[in-house]
Order: structure tokens, then C-alpha cells, then sequence
């Protein structure tokens, strides 16, 4: 059995898991992701586990059970603080799944308070008076509002949590956390005497964020977006450090797929094409008429490889996703396009893909169970939020396969072709 781990996360999509594992990595503790629950202890000695579920879209009870199957294992390894991680825009379906998730491991865990705050300012999410702001704007104004899956219409987060728990939900602001952690300690004192289960926290830089870090660190369950963790690993005596995320080196041919719809993909998209690189787009209709998509993006990708990364996308802009939507029902063309990409990814790899990118949470989730990654050790940042990682051998017939797993809004519109430089 390997040493104890410090601290566990969970983490409801597959992109996110990776977000918040290169902070950790960032701020010097040694990180592995695994995709799903393991079935049994890690080889590796590492202080912290980031469980990586699919886990944000779907039906809250079952969102609920995995979130404590990935509890439970993280308890078996030790765990003495676990992290839900959720998206840095709060993504959940009006039914959940923040609330109800974030209520079963307090009633797990036996704790009656917890914060949530998906404030990740390196990215421009800030949170003020308990109102997310991503970027300049309200969340409901920055193109979440539509989002294929999680569409965000209210960006004020007491109000979207209360919604999905039975815990009262309540607000540290601003003026609480700008005074440092015992000024946190004694308003989360203050809202226990309320009844207050949740409290919302404020932040608007990293500074707010590791003034927050030590507020936390005896509490047995922090529920936030990545940015939370920049504060965490000094509790456990842990200081920034860069050593923590060397990836073997890299070969192998590139390429790029994209199920994300959101506006920074679109501008990715256009900067690739714009760049005069190879890129194809999939019609989700095509699919569901029963063509097969994926083999004839296979068959347009194999000569193209040798000379440079190739994009394959089936991104949209808001419009064109909705009137595919009207015609498949929401569910049926996400989990169509997923299937597809997914099937694409498998086939670039097996033409020889070792360094791949990925733009998309679920689109992400779909590829890396498609193509069998267990594990991931997590390497270099290629923008805020978005590290290199690197699968082991099985993920790619006996070779190992770097691959990046960009959330939907985050990195330079230059991405796509950027990230391959980081691997030179
Ligand atoms: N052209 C399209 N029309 C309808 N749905 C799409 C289209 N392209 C992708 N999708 C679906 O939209 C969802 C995008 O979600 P995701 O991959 O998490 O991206 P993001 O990270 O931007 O949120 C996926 O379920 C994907 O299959
Ligand atoms: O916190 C974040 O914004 C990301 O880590 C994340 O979870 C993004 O999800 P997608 O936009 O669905 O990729």
C-alpha cells in the first residue's frame, strides 16, 4: 500500500480534473488523475489524487453515488481533506449537480459546513457580493447563458446553490475575506450560529484566494473551481515549486479535436483555420442520418498528419447548436457528437498521434474513456488551466500519449496551434 495522500479531490469533469490538478501541481504538491475510481491503491507516492468523474451532466442521484464511490477510495487512501471540484462558471443543470453532490459528502463526511466558490481569478473568474463575474461581464452575460448542456442564466450563486440543496446557502463577501483568514474563521462561526450549511466566498484575485487557504484547513470538505487550491498546500507544509510536473518527452504526430461549442473555442477554431492548417468540420445531422463520420474524418486526417496538427471540430456557434438541438433533443446530439469525436480520437492515435489536444469537458471525458486512459501524471501549463499531461503506455498501443484537455473557455484564441510548442 502507498503512503497516505494528503488531499483528495473530486472532480465532475474530466477537464476540470486536470485545471485543478495543474494548480496543485503549480503550487509543489505531486499530483496523479485518475479517470474514474480506481479499483485499487496507487503504485505512486503522491500527495494528492484528483478522482476524475463525468459526472456535472448527469442524473444528480447517480452523480451522488459516483461522488461517494470516489469518497470512499480517497478515505481508504488517507485522505485528510477532500476537494469537489466543480467548473470556474458554476456549470450545473437547473436539477443540480453541485448541491446534491455537495450535500452528500457533508453528510459522508459528518460536517455541517463547507464553502463553495468557483472563483479562478488566472482565468478572469471572479466572485463579488456572492455575483459571478467571467471576464468583464455576469455570467449570464459571457455566453454561458448558452451553453448546450449548462446553460447559466443567473450569476448570482446563493441564489443558483439554494436551488439545488436543502442546506441554507449563505455569503462570506468581500470586506470578510480582504481581512485575512481569522476574520473567515470568525464569520464562518458567525453563519454556523445561523444555520448557515454553505457559504459562498467571495474572491476576486489569488491574493483573496491564499488569504482564504488557511481559513480552510480544518475543514474536512472544501467544495470550489480550481482556484481554491493555489491556498491549500501550505496547510500541509507544502511551498510552490516547479519540480512537480516533468512529463517524458514527447513524439509522435499531433492533432487537435474539438466537441466544445463555448465562445473560446469558436475563436480557437477560427484562429487554426485562419493560420492555414488543415481543419475539418463534422455535421452532427450527417451523423445522425447514419453516415459514418468518423471514418471519413480518418480518411481526410491520415495524409495531412505528417505535415503538422490537423483539427477535427464539430464546434458551433450558439445558433447552429440550438437548431441541431431542436432537431436531435439536447441529450441525444451531446452524447452523438461525444460518441464520434471520441471514435475519431481512437483513430488519430492509432494513425500514430502521441501529442493531442482535446477542447471540451464532456467532449473530453468521452475521449479519454475511449481511448482506455487509466491515469494521467500531469505536466507543463499551456495557458491558465490547461497543463500537458501524459498518459501511460496503454492509452496508445505500448507508446504513451501526451494529451491536453482544454475546458471549454480557457486558453489564447492561438491555442490549438500554441499548445504543440510547449512540448518542444
Ligand atoms: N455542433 C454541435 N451541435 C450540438 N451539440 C454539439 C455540437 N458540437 C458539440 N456538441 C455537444 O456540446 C457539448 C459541449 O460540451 P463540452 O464538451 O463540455 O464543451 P465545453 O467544455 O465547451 O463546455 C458536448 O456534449 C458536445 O457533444
Ligand atoms: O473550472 C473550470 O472552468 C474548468 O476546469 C472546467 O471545469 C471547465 O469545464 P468545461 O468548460 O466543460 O470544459
Amino acid at each position: 500500500m502507498s503512503a497516505k495522500i494528503l488531499l483528495g479531490c473530486i472532480a465532475d469533469d474530466f477537464t476540470g480534473a486536470t485545471d485543478l490538478a495543474n494548480n496543485l501541481v503549480r503550487a509543489g504538491m505531486r499530483v496523479v488523475q485518475t479517470i474514474g475510481v480506481p479499483a485499487g491503491p496507487l503504485a505512486a507516492e503522491v500527495d494528492a489524487v484528483v478522482v476524475a468523474l463525468k459526472s456535472r451532466t448527469i442524473a444528480p442521484a447517480e452523480a451522488v453515488a459516483q461522488s461517494l464511490e470516489a469518497l470512499r477510495w480517497l478515505q481508504a487512501q488517507g485522505a485528510r481533506q477532500i476537494y469537489f471540484k466543480y467548473c470556474s462558471t458554476f456549470d450545473s443543470t437547473p436539477a443540480g449537480n453541485i448541491g446534491p453532490v455537495t450535500e452528500a459528502l457533508m453528510e459522508a463526511l459528518g460536517c455541517d459546513f463547507t464553502i463553495a466558490t468557483p472563483a479562478f481569478p488566472d482565468n478572469k473568474r471572479t466572485v463579488f457580493k456572492g455575483y459571478l463575474f467571467a471576464g468583464e461581464v455576469l455570467l449570464n452575460e459571457s455566453g454561458m447563458q448558452n451553453h448546450p448542456l449548462t446553460p447559466m442564466t443567473d450569476p448570482n450563486l446563493v441564489r443558483v446553490l439554494q436551488a439545488q440543496t436543502r442546506r441554507r446557502v449563505g455569503l462570506i463577501d468581500h470586506a470578510v475575506v480582504a481581512r485575512g483568514a481569522p476574520a473567515v474563521r470568525e464569520r464562518i462561526a458567525q453563519l454556523r450560529t445561523e444555520g448557515i450549511g454553505i457559504a459562498i466566498v467571495d474572491a476576486v484575485s489569488n491574493d483573496d484566494l491564499l488569504r482564504l487557504g488557511p481559513a480552510l484547513a480544518d475543514m474536512p470538505l472544501v467544495t470550489a473551481g480550481s482556484g481554491v487550491a493555489i491556498g491549500l498546500p501550505g496547510n500541509f507544509g507544502i511551498a510552490p515549486s516547479s519540480a512537480a510536473g516533468v512529463l517524458p518527452p514527447a513524439g509522435g504526430l499531433q492533432a487537435v479535436v474539438s466537441g466544445s461549442c463555448s465562445l473560446a473555442t469558436n475563436r480557437q477554431v477560427l484562429s487554426f483555420i485562419q493560420a492555414g492548417r488543415p481543419a475539418l468540420a463534422i455535421d452532427p445531422l450527417r451523423i445522425a442520418a447514419g453516415v459514418d463520420v468518423a471514418a471519413e474524418a480518418l480518411a481526410w486526417a491520415a495524409p495531412l498528419l505528417a505535415d503538422g496538427p490537423v483539427l477535427v471540430y464539430s464546434t458551433a456557434e450558439a445558433g447552429a447548436v440550438k437548431s441541431v438541438q431542436g432537431r436531435l433533443g439536447v441529450d441525444e446530439a451531446g452524447a452523438m457528437v461525444e460518441r464520434t469525436i471520441a471514435g475519431i480520437a481512437r483513430g488519430l492515435v492509432a494513425l500514430g498521434v502521441r501529442q493531442l489536444v482535446v477542447a471540451g469537458g464532456e467532449t473530453s471525458g468521452a475521449c479519454v474513456q475511449a481511448l482506455g486512459i487509466a491515469q494521467m501524471q500531469i505536466g507543463a501549463q499551456i495557458d491558465p488551466g490547461v497543463p500537458w499531461c501524459h498518459a501511460p503506455a496503454e492509452a496508445a498501443g505500448g507508446a504513451g500519449l501526451h494529451i491536453a484537455l482544454k475546458s471549454g473557455n480557457f486558453g489564447t484564441d492561438d491555442f490549438f496551434s500554441k499548445a504543440f510548442t510547449v512540448l518542444e
